[in-house]
């Protein structure tokens, strides 16, 4: 099981994770979010979880010109869109992604994922209308699919107390999590990251 804590913002955080057994690190490049970080900050943040942990970045239907700069400024290994965010979008930075997709109701979930054929994985997050994501809300892991053409994260309401369980229905390769181990929105607490990471893992 590969755990990736997200929305870190602070150098102390991310190494706390890591010290705790975080696979890969979350950093928010979506200004509205109470989690966004800026160039400098993040990559202080990226080059403090040494070489064996993932950098993630998010974005939510981030201009070229803006991504472009993101990438030139901070080390990330990991693209990971939460927007609207087309296959050849995705693509277009020659970096590995991961795509979110958010589980609508109406959502045809298989139909969504065949249309990322070169994602390295694709997260499966809650859907909240005109929120793209960190909502702090679960999905039906019923829905979760039972296989897919590319490895499956579940995020969405995730939290010490429901992700061992939430492994076990859904079998999924990975979990996020970022509202569940926090003590305020952006502010991770270090007891609650490391429970969660030993839940997801034993789980
Ligand atoms: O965390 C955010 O504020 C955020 C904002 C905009 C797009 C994505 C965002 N987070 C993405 C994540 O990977 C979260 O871990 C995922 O959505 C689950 O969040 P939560 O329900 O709070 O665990």
């Amino acid at each position: 099981m590969r755990v990736k804590i997200c929305g870190m913002t602070s150098v102390a955080q991310a190494e706390q994770a890591v010290a705790a057994g975080a696979d890969a690190i979350g950093l928010v490049f979506y200004e509205k979010s109470p989690r966004h970080v800026n160039l400098a900050l993040a990559a202080d943040i990226a080059s403090a979880c040494g070489p064996f942990v993932t950098v993630v970045g998010l974005f939510v239907d981030t201009p070229r010109e803006q991504l472009d700069a993101i990438l030139r400024a901070v080390p990330l290994h990991l693209l990971q869109f939460h927007g609207n965010e087309p296959a050849e979008m995705c693509e277009a930075y020659g970096r590995p992604y991961m795509k979110a997709l958010r589980m609508r109701p109406e959502m045809d979930v298989n139909g969504a994922l065949v249309q990322y054929p070169t994602a390295a994985g694709v997260l499966l997050d809650a859907y909240r209308p005109g929120v793209p994501g960190g909502t702090g809300e679960t999905f039906d892991w019923e829905r979760f699919p039972e296989t897919s053409p590319r490895p499956l994260v579940l995020a969405g309401g995730l939290t010490p107390d429901n992700v061992a369980e939430a492994v076990a229905v859904t079998r999924c390769y990975g979990v996020d999590v970022s509202g569940g181990v926090e003590s305020s929105p952006g502010v991770k607490d270090p007891a609650l990251v490391e429970q969660f990471i030993t839940n997801a893992k034993r789980g």
